[in-house]
């Protein structure tokens, strides 16, 4: 197996996974999520997991969060076994339910501040308007998230993630469920973010033109279960550079990548 140990050219990543195998159990049944996949998350990185539906990009990253633990293998924090979820991790999902209806904006943002014990309830109000401004928001701080456009909810949720001022922000695919138009500000404004914030980002997608641009580095995954079958490096795209010839050749490769080995019709459905 490959050695990780930073050397000098190499500092230490933030996070790491290594031969992280996750697993359902349902009954007798036993579902292998993913295999033995490994990565390095740096400080102030942008990593994507890309792969096709099923392939154990969410098992993945609510692993990282904490919330599954892996049957083989390991992730570690700063050389610590994550063994639970903590305020230095927070995730941001695709469904524009996960805000709970009967509280203000305002509250749903404070409110991850205030159970965690993060601020007390003057700075958690102070921090929460502060996100809001950045995404856009504040006029909306006192509406309801029914009152929201998806994107509007998505801002939200994004916000609620930020005010945590985490060290690693795990998206779900965030802008799925969105249309084309709106997908394509978000991820503009969450480059923007980043470039402000700068925390080091795992962001799940299945779409590869998202995956160039929101990523520095990519890491591929095979169909059910899991594996790593490739890791790229995207930092020279950004969405200034989608359509052009060199972001075509690499989606183009991508694509060959995802899809080479597997001719099965579940495969080319996904
Ligand atoms: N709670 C669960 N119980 C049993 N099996 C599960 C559970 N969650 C996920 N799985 C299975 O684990 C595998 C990986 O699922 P996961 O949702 O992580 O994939 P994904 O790549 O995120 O897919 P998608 O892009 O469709 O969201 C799938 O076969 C799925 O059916």
């Amino acid at each position: 197996m490959q050695s990780h140990e930073p050397t000098a050219a190499t500092p230490a990543p933030l996070l790491r996974a290594e031969g992280v195998s996750l697993e359902y159990t349902a009954g007798e049944r036993v579902v292998r999520a993913t295999h033995r996949v490994s990565f390095d998350l740096h400080p102030a990185e942008r990593l994507v997991l890309l792969g096709p539906s099923g392939c154990g990009k969410s098992s993945l990253l609510k692993a990282l969060g904490g919330f599954i633990a892996p049957v083989e293998g390991r992730i570690t924090l700063d050389g610590r076994r994550i063994t639970g979820p903590g305020p230095q991790r927070v995730m941001v999902f695709q469904e524009f339910d996960q805000l709970p209806p009967w509280k203000t904006v305002l509250h749903n943002v404070m409110f991850p501040l205030l159970a965690s014990g993060q601020a007390p309830r003057a700075e958690a109000e102070r921090r929460a308007l502060r996100v809001l401004e950045q995404v856009g928001l504040a006029s909306f701080a006192h509406a309801h998230p029914h009152m929201l456009s998806g994107g509007m909810k998505q801002r939200v949720a994004i916000a609620r993630a930020l005010a945590m001022q985490p060290r690693i922000l795990l998206m779900d695919e965030p802008f799925a469920a969105l249309d084309a138009l709106t997908r394509r500000r978000m991820q503009q404004e969450l480059l923007a973010l980043w470039a402000q914030v700068r925390c080091s980002l795992v962001f799940v997608t299945h779409s590869i033109e998202e995956a160039l641009v929101v990523g520095h580095r990519i890491v591929l995954l095979s169909p059910h279960p899991g594996r790593v079958r490739a890791e790229l490096n995207a930092h020279a795209f950004d969405l200034e550079s989608v359509g052009s010839p060199a972001f075509q050749a690499q989606a183009q490769r991508i694509h060959h990548l995802l899809f080479e080995e597997t001719a099965q019709p579940e495969a080319a459905t996904a």
